[in-house]
This record gives C-alpha cells, sequence and structure tokens, in this order.
C-alpha cells in the first residue's frame, strides 16, 4: 500500500469541520483567497465551498504582467466549477512602481514582492468583505520552506497543511477539481518558466517520500538513506527543513518582565 495514501472522505471532513469551527469561534462567515490556477488554492477553494456555502467564499485573482495567461485561465475555471465569486486585481503597477526605485533587483527579489503585494490585497479585501484569509500552504512547502515569508505564507488558517503535495493530488481528484488544474506542473509564476520542481531541485514525489520518513516516522538521515533515497536529496531537504524553521515560528520576543513569560 503506498504509505502517502488517505481516506479522502475522512480527511475532507476533518477540514471542513476544522475550516467551520475556527471560521466561526472567530465571529466571521466568509473567506477569501488568492487563486493562482494552482492545485493548491483550487483545493481550498473547493474544501472552503463545502465548508461555508458558494455564497461565502470569495477568489481574487491577481496577475503580474509576466504570469502566465494559462494561470488565469485555470483559476477562472476553478472559480465557475466550484461557483465561488471572483474579482480579478492586477498587480503590475503596484509592483513596478516600487522596482523603478530598484531596476536591478532580482527575480527572487521581484517574486517576493509580489507574494507580497497579493499578501496585502488580500487583507484589504478581507477588512472590506468582513471575511478571513485563507492559507494554501501545504506540508510539503510548510517543512521545506517554499514560500514568501508574509507573502503567500500569511493567513488566518492553514487548511491543508497537514497534507504533503502529492496526498493534495489525490484529495483535489477526488472534490473534483478540474484535471487539467490536477496535472499540469506546480509553479509559483514568480518568473517566466519558473517550476516549483525545477527550483526545488527534486521532484514532489521524492520530496513527500523523504518528508514522510524524516517528519512522520522520524527516521535520521542515514536511516533514511538506507531506504535507497539519493544522498544529496536527503541532504538537500534536511538543509532546506533546517534553513527555513523561522518561518514556522513567531518572531521572538525580548521579554523584560519575568511575569509577561
Ligand atoms: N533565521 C532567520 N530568522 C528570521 N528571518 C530570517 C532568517 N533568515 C532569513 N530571514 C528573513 O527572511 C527573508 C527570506 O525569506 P523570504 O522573504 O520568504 O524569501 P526566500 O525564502 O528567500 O524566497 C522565497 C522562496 O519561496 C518560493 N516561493 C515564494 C512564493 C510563493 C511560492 C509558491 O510556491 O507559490 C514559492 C520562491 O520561489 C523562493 O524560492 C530574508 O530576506 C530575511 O529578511
Ligand atoms: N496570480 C495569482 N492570483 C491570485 N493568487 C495567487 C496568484 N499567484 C499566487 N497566488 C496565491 O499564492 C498561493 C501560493 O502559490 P502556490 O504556487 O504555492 O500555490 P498554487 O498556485 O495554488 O498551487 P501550485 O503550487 O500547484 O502552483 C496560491 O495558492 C494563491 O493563493
Ligand atoms: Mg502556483
Amino acid at each position: 500500500m503506498n504509505k502517502l495514501a488517505i481516506d479522502h472522505e475522512y480527511v475532507s471532513r476533518r477540514i471542513i469541520e476544522f475550516m467551520r469551527r475556527e471560521v466561526r469561534n472567530s465571529g466571521f462567515e466568509k473567506v477569501i483567497l488568492g487563486l493562482s490556477g494552482g492545485i493548491d488554492s483550487s483545493l481550498v477553494a473547493f474544501l472552503a465551498k463545502e465548508a461555508f456555502g458558494k455564497k461565502n467564499v470569495h477568489g481574487v485573482i491577481m496577475p503580474y504582467r509576466t504570469s502566465s495567461p494559462k494561470s488565469e485561465e485555470d483559476a477562472l475555471k476553478v472559480a465557475e466549477a466550484a461557483k465561488i465569486s471572483w474579482e480579478k486585481v492586477e498587480i503590475t503597477n503596484m509592483v513596478d512602481s516600487y522596482f523603478s526605485f530598484f531596476p536591478d533587483a532580482s527575480p527572487l527579489r521581484k517574486g517576493n514582492r509580489m507574494a507580497r503585494e497579493r499578501m496585502c490585497i488580500l487583507y484589504d479585501l478581507s477588512a472590506r468583505d468582513r471575511s478571513l484569509v485563507m492559507g494554501t500552504g501545504n506540508k510539503t512547502e510548510m517543512y521545506l520552506g517554499y514560500s514568501t515569508q508574509y507573502g503567500d505564507a500569511a493567513c488566518a488558517l492553514l487548511p491543508i497543511a497537514d497534507l504533503y503535495k502529492t496526498q493534495v493530488w489525490s484529495l483535489s481528484e477526488y472534490l473534483g477539481v478540474p484535471k487539467e488544474v490536477i496535472e499540469k506542473k506546480p509553479s509559483a509564476d514568480l518568473w517566466e518558466g519558473q517550476t516549483d520542481e525545477g527550483e526545488l531541485g527534486f521532484s514532489y514525489h521524492d520530496a513527500d517520500d523523504i518528508l514522510f520518513e524524516l517528519i512522520d516516522r522520524k527516521k535520521d538521515r542515514n536511516e533514511v538513506i538506507t531506504l535507497g533515497f539519493k544522498s544529496e536529496v536527503v541532504d538537500s531537504i534536511l538543509e532546506k527543513i533546517k534553513n527555513s524553521e523561522f518561518k514556522r515560528r513567531m518572531p521572538k520576543i525580548a521579554y523584560i518582565h519575568d511575569k509577561a513569560k
């Protein structure tokens, strides 16, 4: 049996219950999320629709001028399939205006600025609509630190962060997310031609298998390599986990008064 196999009915029920409970306990009824046309935001949109009903889920499509037109097409397809409301807010002017001060900025700086611009828009629209921002991070991205801190990682809740990427694919299939969204290569779409697997240097299938052994089965480096995984990939994953620890924590407070500890 595939060790990462999940009970789709059980997992989706747990996530839907979690979303309802947490959103309502916070005094909200509606949620908002960035719809990229990728699989993570599509799955969260489908789960949110089940949790809150189509009238209470709003998707925001936020292309930059270099974003792939296919991403926008897919995002629309997802909004239509889930029957949720959506709007489009172009981020080109805001991002380009900032980088007019720094014309030589690297693609990474530009990409992170785009992710943070989208966060600003989602938080602003959440105030307009009295809704909560849904995060779309999955377990693989969370452990690898593959997100922009205070950008796409900023949110009120993380409904799919206990699912590895390969589990996101299988749950999406179960919930009826459009096939072309499931089948395309994951991409942050922050610069032309970017793919997650190209930038990370290994496949999500390998990453998930290795992370499962390291995290869930608590195996150490050598034990994982003995299972047949390439040492370079295991080491790269271990390094990414270590270097991104700060993204999984709140900033440390310099406590002055003992009572505040
Ligand atoms: N130890 C530490 N403690 C506290 N803060 C620390 C730190 N080390 C760096 N930092 C801070 O963090 C910054 C670096 O982190 P960050 O700004 O997040 O940026 P960074 O991790 O350098 O880059 C983000 C990565 O995530 C990928 N990404 C981003 C957005 C979306 C997606 C996607 O899949 O859609 C993927 C992107 O392609 C890139 O590989 C540093 O500039 C520094 O300010
Ligand atoms: N063009 C965009 N419009 C709206 N939201 C976006 C856009 N690009 C990225 N986002 C937001 O940033 C999140 C992180 O992007 P990421 O690429 O990790 O996820 P995804 O696109 O949903 O799935 P995949 O990883 O398979 O591409 C998205 O889930 C989405 O909420
Ligand atoms: Mg994407």
